[in-house]
């Protein structure tokens, strides 16, 4: 008998799950250039101080804060300048009790000084000086590890690293650090209605849509990708699956996964010895969609109807595979907040329902000026420019600007 469709939380959590138990990826090695979006597969923690020393954050003069007092413009008080230090620069000796170093941003003071006071606040002399203000100590530093102390951590296990990141891991002189290895997946569009880019239209046919954004989002996420296409043909697809399967470490499928006579994805995967995850899912759109493990490997059949297809890849495939490529459960999962509608949907909910959406500052916009079809499972324009998915939960009435609604956003 046919099993009931899984619910939504349920079936994410076995995705997750059975991609936490996978072996994690391999380690490499990689230079910071090239580590950007990689997923940290170790702590990386701050080797040193930063800045290392107390440093000077203006152009001026590092000063004892007691030789300042009672400085101002009417009364001045004039020091002997008695060093230079400029970026770069390691101070050789103390500063003098009653003397000013002149100090340029950047450098480090010279031990002793506990202050700095910016060079308009002063005559600018490089003989003597005369400051007309007064400084408190530490006024004007930036105190030796007041960014990041040593051992702290920058990039926890799991964290994908972003140019943040880098930043920081290059001022502490790493040269590469260890990244989880870049995952494949397959990405296999069924159907004999499909065209390859390029080809001839024939009556009938259709371009693969499916595929090119299925493998451009997650080219974006950071996979490599292997693309293919092929007919309804249950002997062919199994041998393409195969395939993909030996060569890559996870396979997303779409079409052919629901009820029609040439829908040969569930008996394809029986036959692979696939054990079943969730078959089908309580939602609109995509409820047709499998995902299963075969031979250690993800696999995700969705169903053909291309936004059918982009939403269940964003709310169970890329979790799933962004756990299995080294990240962290809680940066693998859409984001989910509340915002305000600016456009309404005209269609009630009898399960709960996922529309596309665009989500900005606390409010959402459903594209497609309040028309239904534009949310059809089986249009895709809609989805250019959309950054999340609006629930509407099973039971909802149709939906009208101003209400709430619960928004996921897409993850990066
Ligand atoms: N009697 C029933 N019919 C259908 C049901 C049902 O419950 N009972 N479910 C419907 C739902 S919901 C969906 S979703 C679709 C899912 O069908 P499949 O996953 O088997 O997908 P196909 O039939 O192969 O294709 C559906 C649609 O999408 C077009 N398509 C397919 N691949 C691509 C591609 N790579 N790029 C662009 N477009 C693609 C295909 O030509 C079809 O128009 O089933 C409903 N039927
Ligand atoms: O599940 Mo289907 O995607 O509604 O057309």
């Amino acid at each position: 008998m046919k099993q009931p469709f899984c619910a939504p939380a349920a079936a994410l959590r076995r995705v997750l799950d059975a991609a936490a138990a996978l072996p994690r990826p391999a380690v490499e090695a990689l230079p910071l250039e090239k580590a950007c979006g990689r997923i940290a597969a170790k702590a990386l923690c701050a080797r040193m101080d930063q800045p290392p020393f107390d440093r000077s954050p203006l152009d001026g003069y590092a000063l004892h804060s007691a030789d300042t007092a009672g400085a101002s413009r009417e009364t001045p008080v004039t020091l002997p300048v008695t060093m230079k230090l400029y970026a770069g620069d390691a101070p050789a000796a103390a500063l003098p009790v009653g003397c000013a170093a002149r100090i340029m941003t950047g450098a480090p003071l010279p031990e002793g000084a506990d202050c700095v006071l910016m060079q308009e606040l002063t005559d600018s002399g490089e003989e003597t000086v005369q400051l007309y203000s007064s400084l408190k100590p530490q006024q004007n530093v930036v105190l030796r590890g007041g960014d990041i102390a040593a051992g702290a951590i920058i990039a926890a296990e799991g964290t994908p690293l972003t140019p943040a990141h880098l930043g920081v891991l290059a001022g502490q002189g790493y040269a590469e650090v260890p990244v989880c290895r870049t995952l494949t997946v397959g990405i296999l569009s069924t159907g004999s209605e499909l065209l390859a880019p390029g080809e001839p239209w024939a009556p009938g046919k259709i371009y693969d849509a499916n595929g090119i954004q299925n493998a451009a989002r997650l080219g974006q996420l950071g996979f490599a990708v292997q693309r293919r296409h092929c007919s309804d043909d249950p002997e062919v697809i199994a041998c393409q699956l195969r395939e993909l399967l030996t060569g890559c470490d996870a396979v997303i499928t779409s079409g052919g996964v629901s009820v029609g006579q040439k829908d040969y994805l569930p008996a394809v995967l029986e036959q692979l010895g696939a054990q079943m995850l969730f078959a089908g899912v309580a939602q609109k759109p995509g409820s047709p969609m499998l995902a299963a493990e075969i031979a250690g490997k993800l696999v995700f059949c969705l169903s053909g109807n291309p936004f059918a297809a982009a939403a269940t890849l964003e709310q169970y495939a890329i979790p799933a595979l962004l756990r299995a490529a080294g990240r962290r459960e809680g940066s693998c999962i859409l984001p989910r907040t509340t915002c305000t509608l600016t456009t309404g949907f005209s269609k009630s909910s009898k399960g709960d329902r996922y529309l596309r959406a665009k989500a900005a500052g606390g409010s959402v916009t459903i594209p497609g000026e309040g028309s239904a079809e534009a949310h059809s499972s089986g249009s895709l324009s809609a989805m250019i420019g959309c950054n999340c998915l609006v629930k509407l939960p099973a039971g909802s009435g149709p939906v009208a600007p101003g209400e709430e609604v619960e928004v996921l956003y897409f993850v990066y």
